[in-house]
């Protein structure tokens, strides 16, 4: 036996289950190969990884008015916390949390949704991703944070959660829905939550009072290979799954400060005007629903 063999032996490549779709590995591809500064840079900050955007007013005195260096060093602390913000907002709306409850972060990212989710409840988090890296990436953070025996990422498609009916006490896509078809993932939550579960999005999505989608969505659209849906299709897909709306927030003005401050930091993706400008002309909304299972 040669030793490249044995090694093999040694190290079984962890399970990848083929995508369910040329699409999903599309965007399995994507994440897998994704690392812009932006993301990293915020993460670095205190070791929770996002792939979302921020809510809140800027704290101009922790930016402060300090040389070039320091500045950009404090920008993307704000940056990052204004992220972090928006993750506790998110928090805020699943209800009771006990700590034998648990949740599902259905397309989890780097999962720094997860620790917190984890910090704030001590309860069990399962998060499911189409990307090998990313749940490397989450699994990597929570064995380094000691919670590995609590939050877990997984690889798999979130439209077929490897969960029996009614196992999560609460379930949540953050930026995570405009790459699925809506029926069938709230399809899917209703099915893992129970009668009584909570089921909560924050999302982009395009305003039906707009008509169709403005340009600017159809860049967003472009530039991240994914399908934002209208205000419309949530309300829709939810009540058609037996998900009910508790509360629908309007985050547009909470998250347009977040995109100011951003595009005037050294970490523009070229992606900051189309999000001001549809959210300033109204044809997009940043939009948290929170459901319940009925
Ligand atoms: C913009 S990132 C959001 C990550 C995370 N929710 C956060 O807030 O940091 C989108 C995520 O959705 C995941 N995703 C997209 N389609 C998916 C699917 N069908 N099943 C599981 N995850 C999916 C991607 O793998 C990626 O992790
Ligand atoms: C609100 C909408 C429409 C979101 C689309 C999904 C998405 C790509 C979110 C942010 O990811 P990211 O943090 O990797 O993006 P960026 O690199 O721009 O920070
Ligand atoms: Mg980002």
């Amino acid at each position: 036996m040669t030793s490249n063999q044995s090694t093999d032996l040694k190290v079984p490549a962890p399970f990848v289950p083929a995508p369910a779709s040329p699409y999903q590995g599309e965007i399995a591809r994507y994440w897998d190969e994704e690392a812009r500064p932006v993301n990293l840079r915020l993460g670095d900050v205190d070791g929770l990884y996002h792939h979302h955007y921020g809510v809140g007013e800027v704290d101009r005195d922790a930016l402060g008015d300090a040389g070039d260096g320091e500045y950009e060093k404090r920008l993307i602390a704000e940056l990052h916390r204004l992220e972090s913000a928006q993750t506790q907002v998110l928090l805020d709306h699943l209800g009771p949390v006990g700590r034998d409850d648990t949740l599902v972060d259905a397309g989890c990212g780097r999962g720094g949704s997860m620790v917190m989710a984890h910090q704030r409840f001590a309860c069990r988090v399962e998060g499911l991703t189409l990307s090998a890296k990313q749940a490397d990436f989450a699994n990597r953070r929570a064995r380094e944070l000691g919670v590995a025996d609590r939050v877990r990422a997984r690889v798999c498609n979130m439209l077929d959660m490897p969960f029996e009916s009614g196992r999560a006490a609460a379930s949540w896509n953050n930026e995570s829905s405009m790459y699925v078809d809506l029926h069938d993932l709230f399809a899917e939550h209703s099915r893992v939550l129970g009668t009584g579960g909570r089921y909560v999005t924050i999302t982009g999505c395009w305003n039906p009072r707009h008509g169709q989608p403005s340009k600017w969505v159809s860049q967003i659209n472009a530039h991240f290979e994914c399908n934002i849906h209208s205000r419309r299709e949530y309300l829709r897909a939810m009540a058609d799954n037996r998900l009910v709306p508790a509360a629908v927030v309007d985050l547009t003005e909470a998250t347009l400060p977040y995109w100011e401050l951003r595009a005037t930091s050294s970490l523009v993706t070229g992606i900051e005007e189309a999000f001001i400008n549809s959210y300033r002309d109204g044809s997009f909304q940043y939009l948290l629903i929170a459901a319940d299972r009925v």
